[in-house]
C-alpha cells in the first residue's frame, strides 16, 4: 500500500469503491468528479479526457476528472457504453467538516434505470429486466420502465435459450440476476453481449412494494419481480411511487418470434443499418406522439394471437379509415398532448418542472375535444378509453390556475406562479414592482434635477441599485449631492441612502417572492402524485387512439385491406405486396402476387433466378401475417389467414458475421430450433438451406428437412432453393407444391418479371446477374461457355443427382469405361478427366461471382 492510498480521503475513496467494484466511482471533489486507478484508466480511455496522477514517483495514483457543471454529457456517454455509474457526492459542506468531507454515493446509474432525456430515447421503452431462475427448465422474468412505471411479469418454461429470446426480443440495456446464477447460463447471456449485468439476490418483496404485486397468482412471479424492485430500491436511493401495478403476461398469448426472425424480417429495424429506417415500424408507425410510438414498436414486437382481440383492433381502424376529417383533426389534436407516460414518471420522482407540468396541462386540456371526437368516429371504445374525466377537472383546474402560461426551467427563481393564486405573493410581487416604480421615478427625477439626460439608474448584483453619470457629467453634480460607490473608465457609479433603503425591500420582497414560490410549486408537484394512475391510464389510451389512427392512415395511403381470418388454415392472398418494399422502389412497379396454401400445397418450394424476388415474396408472407396479427390493414385487394402461432425464419446470412459462428452452424442452429417449435399452426420461411455446405450435403440435407416438415410437423411452409433437382418431390410429397418467381430472356438479356407462379423454374440465371455486377466480360463469357456445356453433356448436375449416388463412384465409372488408351493419350485425357470431374462436381449454377473466377483459374491451370 502506497503513501497515498493512505490518506484519509483515499481511504475513504477505497471504502466505498470497495462497496461499487462493477461501477465508475464519480467521488466529488470540488467542483471535479474524479475517478482513480482502473476506473481512471479505463474512464481516459472511454471518454478521450486526460489520464493524470495524484502523489508523486511510485506512489503516483492513476487519475482523472470531469467538470462537475458539464458531468453529465460524460455519464451519458459511458451509460449508453453499457457502464454504470456509482455518484458519490460531499453531503456535508466542507467549511463545517471536521476532518475529510463525508461523501456517500447518492445515485447508481445504469443503463437500464437512466431517466435522463439525453440518454433514453422518446419513442423507445428503456426496459430493466431481473431474471430469476428456479429450476434448470423454468424461469422468472420482470420487467420495468421506469420512465413510464410501467411493470410486468412473466414465467418462461423451456431452455435457457427461450430466456435469451426473450432478453433480446425486450431490447432491455441491462438484466438484474442473483449473484449465485448459474454459471453456464450466465455466461450465454455474456456471451451476446445483450446486457449489462447487475446483482440483486433478495428475492422477499419490500412491504412498500407489496401493494403492486396483489393480482400476481405465484410466488415464482412475486419473487421475480422482487428482486427487480429490490435492486431498484438499492440503486435508485429515491421514491418510487409511480410503478405501476405489475401484471402478469404470457408469451403464449402473442405470436412468437425469436430474435433471428424478428431480425430477418426486419420488424423494428433494417437488417443492415439497424435503423428505424427501411423497417416494417417506418411504414406503419404514423403516430404523432412519443407514447404512440412506444406502443406500436411493442405491438410489432408481440403481435395478438386471440382473434377477438385483434378484430377489436381492426375494427377502430375501420372506424377511423371510414372518417377521414375527423381522424385527421383528431390526429391534430393528439399532437398537441405531450409524452404523459414520462410526464407521470417524473411527477412520481419528483423531478418535474413548473415548465413540465404547464406540458401535462396542455395535454390534459385536449382531453375534452379528443374524447368528444372519438365519441364521434369511435363510440364503442370511448367509454374504456376515458374512465376518469371528472377527476380530471380538480387537478386541471388547479394548474390553470396556479402556474404561468410559460414558466422557466429552473423551480428555485421564481417566475412559475399565477398572479392571483396566493395572496402573500402578490403583497411580495406588489412591493417589488412598487419598489422598482420608485426607482424608475426617481430616475427622472434626478435627471430633470441635475439636467445631466444621460444619468441612469442601474443594477447589478455586487452592489446592487446604483445611479450611473457618464465622467463628461459628473462636474454637473452638486457636491455631495451622491455617494460615490464605484469609478468606471468612462462613469462614476452613486448611492443614496434612500435609493439602498428601497433596494432592501426589493430584494427581500423579491427573495421572499422566491421561496414562497418554490413552496407553492411544490405543493402543486405533490398534488400531482394524487393524480398519477390517472395520468398513467390516460397515457395508455392516448397512446392506443394514435397508434390505430395512425394504422388507419397508413391503411388509406397505401391502399391495404382488412385481412380476414380463417379456421381451416387457408391462407388466400390476392395481390399481395411487401409493406416496405413497395415504398422504396418506383411508384407503380411493385409487381403484386398472389399467395394460395391450403390442404395439397401447405408447401411451397420457390425457384427461380437469382435477384427475382424469393425472399421478397416470403418475407411478404411474413410481414402480412404480422401485420393482421397487430391489428394494422395489410397491403394486399383480398386477404384471408389463418392465426398463426409462431413464425420461423431462416433467411440470409449477413447478421452472422457478428456472432462468431459458422455461417452454416448458425444456420442449421436456426433450423433446428424451427424443427423443434413449430406446430402446424405456425409459418415457417427457409431460404436456400444448405448452400452453406458441399452440393450434395446441402441437397440431402434441404430434402431432408422438407420430408421432416412436411411430414411430421405440417406447418406452413415456403422453402426457396436453388437445388432445382428438390422440385422433383411433388411427386412424392402431397401437400408440396413448386411455385417460382418467373423471368423471360429478350434480346439476349433477362427480365425479371417478379411474378410468383405455379410449376418449377427452368434455369437460374446465375451468369446474368454476375454480369449485372461487372464481372470481367473474360469471366461471364467463359462462364457462359461453361455452362452451355455442361447443359449438353449427359453428366448434368440434375442427372447425376438422380442417378449417381455420389461423386468418388462417378470418378471410377469414367476411368472404366476407356481402359486400352496409349500413355500420352492417356495423360491428355488425364488432365481432361480432371477437369470434366471438376466441372461436374461444381454447381455452376449459384457459385459466387469469386469462386467463378478461382474455378476458371483453376481449369486454365490443369489445361496449361
Ligand atoms: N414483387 C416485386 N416487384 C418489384 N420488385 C421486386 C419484387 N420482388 C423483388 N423485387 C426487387 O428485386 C430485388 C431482389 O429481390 P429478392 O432479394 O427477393 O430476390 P431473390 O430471388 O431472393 O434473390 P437471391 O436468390 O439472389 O437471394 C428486390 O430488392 C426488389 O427490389
Amino acid at each position: 500500500m502506497t503513501q497515498q492510498t493512505q490518506t484519509p480521503m483515499m481511504k475513504q475513496y477505497l471504502e466505498i469503491k470497495a462497496q461499487y467494484t462493477d461501477a465508475f466511482l464519480f467521488f466529488r471533489l470540488g467542483d471535479f468528479y474524479e475517478m482513480f486507478f482502473d476506473d481512471a484508466k479505463l474512464a481516459a480511455q472511454e471518454l478521450e479526457i486526460t489520464l493524470t496522477g495524484r502523489g508523486q514517483g511510485e506512489d503516483r495514483i492513476p487519475m482523472c476528472g470531469v467538470p462537475y457543471h458539464s458531468a453529465d454529457t460524460y455519464m451519458s456517454r459511458l451509460i449508453e457504453k453499457g457502464y454504470k455509474i456509482a455518484l458519490c457526492e460531499q453531503v456535508e459542506n466542507p467549511k463545517h467538516a471536521k476532518g475529510v468531507v463525508k461523501r456517500e454515493v447518492v445515485k447508481l446509474l445504469t443503463p437500464g434505470t437512466v431517466m435522463d432525456g439525453n440518454i433514453i430515447k422518446e419513442k423507445e421503452n428503456n426496459y430493466l429486466l431481473a431474471l430469476t431462475m428456479f429450476d434448470d427448465r423454468s424461469y422468472g422474468l420482470a420487467r420495468t420502465d421506469l420512465t413510464t412505471g410501467e411493470c410486468a411479469v412473466t414465467l418462461l418454461i423451456g431452455e435457457i435459450e427461450e430466456v435469451i429470446h426473450e432478453i433480446a426480443n425486450s431490447g432491455a440495456k441491462e438484466l438484474v440476476v442473483a449473484s449465485t446464477l448459474d454459471k453456464t447460463c450466465l455466461e450465454q447471456i455474456e456471451q451476446r453481449q445483450l446486457v449489462t449485468i447487475s446483482y440483486e439476490d433478495e428475492t422477499t418483496v419490500d412491504t412498500n412494494y407489496a401493494h403492486l404485486c396483489e393480482s400476481l397468482q405465484s410466488d415464482q412471479l412475486v419473487q421475480s419481480f422482487a428482486r427487480l424492485v429490490n435492486y431498484l430500491v438499492r440503486s435508485q436511493k429515491r421514491s418510487l411511487t409511480h410503478l405501476q401495478k405489475v401484471t402478469y403476461y404470457s408469451s403464449d398469448s402473442f405470436l412468437k418470434m425469436d430474435s433471428h426472425t424478428k431480425r430477418n424480417l426486419e420488424l423494428t429495424e433494417s437488417l443492415r443499418e439497424k435503423k428505424k429506417a427501411g423497417s416494417l415500424l417506418a411504414v406503419i408507425d404514423q403516430t404523432v406522439t412519443a407514447m404512440g410510438g412506444r406502443l406500436v414498436k411493442k405491438w410489432i414486437d408481440r403481435p395478438l394471437l386471440d382473434q377477438s382481440l385483434i378484430e377489436d383492433r381492426l375494427s377502430v381502424v375501420t372506424s377511423f379509415t371510414e372518417n377521414f376529417f375527423g381522424r385527421e383533426e383528431l390526429r391534430d389534436e393528439l399532437r398537441h398532448v405531450y409524452d404523459l407516460e414520462r410526464l407521470a414518471g417524473r411527477i412520481a420522482y419528483g423531478s418535474v418542472n413548473a415548465r413540465e407540468l404547464v406540458q401535462l396541462k396542455r395535454s390534459l386540456q385536449q382531453i375534452p375535444s379528443i374524447q368528444a371526437r372519438c365519441q364521434e368516429i369511435v363510440p364503442m371504445k370511448t367509454d374504456s378509453w376515458f374512465k376518469e374525466e371528472e377527476r380530471m377537472e380538480e387537478f386541471l383546474d388547479l394548474l390553470e390556475r396556479s402556474l404561468v402560461d410559460d414558466p422557466p426551467i429552473s423551480v428555485t427563481d421564481g417566475g412559475m406562479i399565477k398572479e392571483g393564486y396566493n395572496a402573500e405573493l402578490d403583497t411580495f410581487r406588489d412591493a417589488s414592482r412598487n419598489g422598482k416604480k420608485w426607482i424608475a421615478e426617481l430616475e427622472q427625477k434626478e435627471k430633470l434635477e441635475t439636467g445631466i439626460k444621460t444619468l441612469k439608474i442601474g443594477y447589478n448584483r455586487v452592489f446592487g441599485y446604483y445611479i450611473e453619470v457618464t465622467r463628461a457629467n459628473v462636474h454637473l453634480l452638486p457636491e455631495g449631492r451622491y455617494e460615490r460607490k464605484q469609478t468606471l473608465t468612462n462613469a462614476e457609479r452613486y448611492i443614496t441612502e434612500e435609493l439602498k433603503e428601497k433596494e432592501s425591500l426589493i430584494l427581500e420582497a423579491e427573495e421572499k417572492m422566491e421561496l414562497l414560490e418554490y413552496e407553492l410549486f411544490v405543493e402543486v408537484r405533490e398534488e400531482a402524485k394524487r393524480y398519477l394512475t390517472y395520468i398513467q391510464g390516460l397515457a395508455h389510451s392516448i397512446s392506443e387512439i394514435d397508434v390505430l389512427a395512425g394504422f388507419a392512415k397508413v391503411s388509406e395511403d397505401q391502399r391495404y385491406v382488412r385481412p380476414t381470418f380463417s379456421n381451416d388454415r387457408t391462407i388466400h392472398i390476392k395481390e399481395g405486396r411487401h409493406p416496405v418494399v413497395e415504398t422504396v422502389i418506383k411508384k407503380g412497379q411493385y409487381v403484386a402476387n398472389d399467395v394460395l396454401m391450403k390442404q395439397g400445397r401447405d408447401m411451397l418450394l420457390i425457384t427461380g433466378p437469382n435477384m427475382a424476388g424469393k425472399s421478397t415474396y416470403m418475407r411478404q408472407l411474413a410481414l402480412i401475417a404480422v401485420m393482421a396479427q397487430v391489428g394494422c390493414y395489410v397491403p394486399a385487394s383480398e386477404v384471408e389467414l389463418p392465426i398463426f402461432d409462431q413464425v420461423f425464419t431462416r433467411i440470409g446470412a449477413a447478421d452472422d458475421l457478428a456472432s462468431g459462428q459458422s455461417t452454416f452452424m448458425v444456420e442449421m442452429l436456426e433450423t433446428r430450433y424451427a424443427l423443434t417449435k413449430a406446430t402446424e399452426n405456425s409459418l415457417i420461411l427457409l431460404d436456400e438451406i444448405g448452400r452453406g455446405t458441399s452440393t450434395y450435403d446441402g441437397m440431402a440435407l434441404a430434402q431432408a428437412i422438407i420430408e421432416y416438415i412436411h411430414d411430421t410437423i405440417r406447418a406452413k411452409t415456403l422453402f426457396s432453393t436453388h437445388y432445382h433437382e428438390l422440385t422433383q418431390l411433388d411427386q412424392s410429397l402431397v401437400d408440396l407444391q413448386n411455385v417460382h418467381v418467373s423471368a423471360v430472356e429478350e434480346n439476349g438479356k433477362v427480365v425479371f418479371l417478379h411474378k410468383v407462379v405455379d410449376g418449377q423454374a427452368d434455369r437460374s440465371y446465375g451468369i446474368y446477374v454476375a454480369e449485372l455486377a461487372e464481372l470481367p466480360e473474360a469471366v461471364t463469357k467463359r462462364a457462359d461457355a461453361l455452362l452451355k456445356e455442361l447443359e449438353s453433356s449427359s453428366f448434368s448436375t440434375k442427372t447425376q443427382v438422380k442417378e449417381e449416388p455420389a461423386p468418388g463412384l462417378q470418378l471410377t465409372l469414367f476411368e472404366e469405361e476407356q481402359p486400352q488408351l496409349k500413355k500420352k493419350e492417356k495423360k491428355g485425357h488425364a488432365a481432361a478427366d480432371k477437369i470434366a470431374d471438376k466441372l461436374l462436381e461444381k454447381d455452376v449454377l449459384h457459385m459466387t461471382p469469386i469462386e467463378a473466377i478461382q474455378f476458371v483459374n483453376e481449369l486454365q491451370r490443369l489445361l496449361k
